[in-house]
């Protein structure tokens, strides 16, 4: 047994770790060996059976998801295919749309060239003719008579048979002033102007005619709006509009009686508009001339006439460079403009005199600087807008007193000047005294002196007194070199005002003579008659 043991036990180990214990026989040990391995057997059987089931089973369920997904993913290559083909059709739509963009585009170019170029020919033609009527243009505005001009009218209230109303506009370039005083020479003078204003003309008439400058400014001239007149001829409502019955302050929103001042404001920012590339900003200063002192009104806190920061006009040009300006603020808009200019008026310096319940005692001047980005003009502007002259703005000069000048950023495009003077008045029919009579004379000599300024600017005589008042100083950038200067005349038509306003039309003769002289003039045919 040992050996025959061992042996099996070294030639078949497992059968040896098998078998049963040492005491069952060796018949009955390969017996149950035998067993054993049909159970195992039938066991390993039963497995792969079990296995190859699960096989099957997992083959037909592998089969059954690969169908799935194959299903899955023509559904999805199908709905990709569809996206393409949408997006392809798309895409053909957006390029036709693209090419008609490109197209209109192209149109609008096209159509804005020739609006810009339009619009070159027609700012030089504008330029042209301005400067074919001179530089200084003279236009009068006869204010309508009014309750007060019938109770002062002494004579006309006395003898019904005179009329109260002893100027009127011929034509719309002539002025006729007819009136038999008692013990005086009979008065028979016309006067001629390059646009004349009868009482029934509107704002919106007045306007027409200023608005052309507003042009000019955009172009880069200097301009100047200034009223001139005797006091209560219209020159506070021709500058600002009506003012309410409370306050000096004109009224303001949509109005027909709106004065130049508003007017422009609103021109001005819709000019701008249409040109935002030039990316103009605009700031405001406003300052009055009292006894010839100027009085910075944006800096004033409170409505007091002769306190507040007094600013002194220099004398040389060497001192103006070093003397404060005036306070600039910006504005963005008309109405902030409006609103600015209606806050400073609050403090205008005014009284009431037998002519005038609410007589200006100043000359307001309202200062819209215009700066832009220091890109020197293009060539063609520079051709259109001729060389720089005095009064005009030269590339490269810098804004000083400007909120945002800190930088080299800013230089002066052109500068408006509003200006509503005080009235001229003779003491005698004004009857003021004292303090208002001092006030009178100032006026009357500053008035004077612009009269001179202005006479020298039309006879281009080579000294131009600006230095005696500090009015013509203040104005000086604007009075003279190529600036626009437009003089509205203001005058009464009553006869008790005769005498000043015969002076007032004078002077604006004079000027206006002088310029017909040197430029031409217009020509009589030209003139519209007008039905009185
Ligand atoms: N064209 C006009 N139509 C109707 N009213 C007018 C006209 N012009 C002036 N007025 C009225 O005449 C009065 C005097 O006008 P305004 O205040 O403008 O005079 P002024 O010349 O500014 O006087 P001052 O120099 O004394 O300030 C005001 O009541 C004003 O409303």
């Amino acid at each position: 047994m040992g050996a025959g043991a061992g042996s099996a036990s070294r030639g078949s180990p497992q059968r040896t770790e098998s078998c049963p214990p040492s005491n069952v026989h060796l018949g009955d040990g390969s017996l149950w060996c035998n067993v054993v391995n049909s159970i195992l057997s039938v066991v390993c059987v039963l497995m792969v059976q079990t296995l190859q089931q699960d096989i099957e089973a997992l083959r037909a369920s592998a089969l059954e998801v690969f169908r799935a997904c194959r299903e899955h993913l023509q559904d999805g290559l199908s709905e990709v295919v569809a996206a393409v083909q949408r997006a392809q059709l798309c895409h053909q739509a957006l390029l036709a749309w693209q090419s008609k963009a490109g197209h209109l585009e192209r149109s609008l170019q096209e159509v804005n060239t020739r609006y810009e170029l339009e619009k070159q020919k027609r700012k030089v033609l504008h330029n042209r003719l301005v400067e074919l009527k001179g530089n200084i243009r003279v236009h009068c505005r006869i204010r309508p008579l009014l309750p007060f001009d019938k109770e002062l009218d002494d004579a006309a209230s006395q003898d019904s048979s005179m009329p109260a109303g002893v100027v009127h506009a011929v034509d719309d370039e002539t002025v006729l002033v007819k009136c038999d005083r008692p013990a005086h020479a009979l008065i028979n003078k016309t006067y001629n102007f390059e646009r004349v204003y009868g009482p029934a003309e509107s704002q919106h008439a007045v306007f027409g005619d200023v608005c052309p400058l507003l042009t000019s400014l955009l172009d880069g001239y200097n301009v100047c709006i200034l009223a001139y007149g005797q006091t209560g001829c219209g020159k506070s409502y021709t500058m600002l509009g009506p003012h309410s019955e409370e306050e000096c302050v004109p009224a303001r929103g949509p109005h027909s009686d709106l004065g130049i001042l508003p007017r422009a404001a609103g021109e001005l920012f819709r000019l701008i508009s249409e040109n935002p590339s030039r990316s103009l900003k605009v700031d405001v200063s406003i300052v009055e001339v009292y006894n010839n002192d100027i009085f910075d009104l944006l800096a004033k806190e409170r409505c007091t006439v002769v306190s507040g920061p007094k600013r002194e006009a220099p004398t040389t040009k060497a001192a103006k460079r070093e003397v404060s300006p005036p306070t600039r603020r910006p504005v963005h808009s008309a109405e902030d403009f409006i609103a600015l200019a209606a806050g400073s008026l609050r403090l205008r310096a005014q009284l009431a005199t037998q002519v005038h319940a609410r007589s200006s005692r100043s000359h307001l001047i309202i200062t819209a600087t215009l700066t832009t980005a220091p890109t020197c003009s293009s060539p063609a502007d520079r051709q259109s807008h001729g060389p720089p002259l005095e009064g005009r703005p030269s590339c490269g000069r810098a804004s000083p007193g400007s909120p945002g000048a800190q930088g080299p950023a800013e230089q002066v495009h052109a500068k408006l000047q509003l200006v509503d003077l005080a009235g001229s008045e003779c003491a005698g029919v004004s009857g003021v005294t004292g303090l208002a009579l001092r006030e009178t004379s100032f006026i009357n000599r500053s008035l004077a002196a612009l009269a001179d300024v202005l006479g020298a600017l039309s006879e281009r005589r080579g000294h131009i007194p600006y230095r005696n008042s500090q009015l013509t100083h203040f104005l000086q950038d604007v009075l003279g070199g190529d600036a626009k200067l437009l003089v509205i005349l203001c005058v009464s038509p009553s006869r008790k005002h005769v005498a000043e306003t015969l002076r007032c039309l004078g002077l604006g003769a004079r000027v206006r003579q002088v310029q017909r002289g040197q430029a031409g003039g217009g020509s009589p045919a030209s003139r519209r008659p007008r039905n009185q």
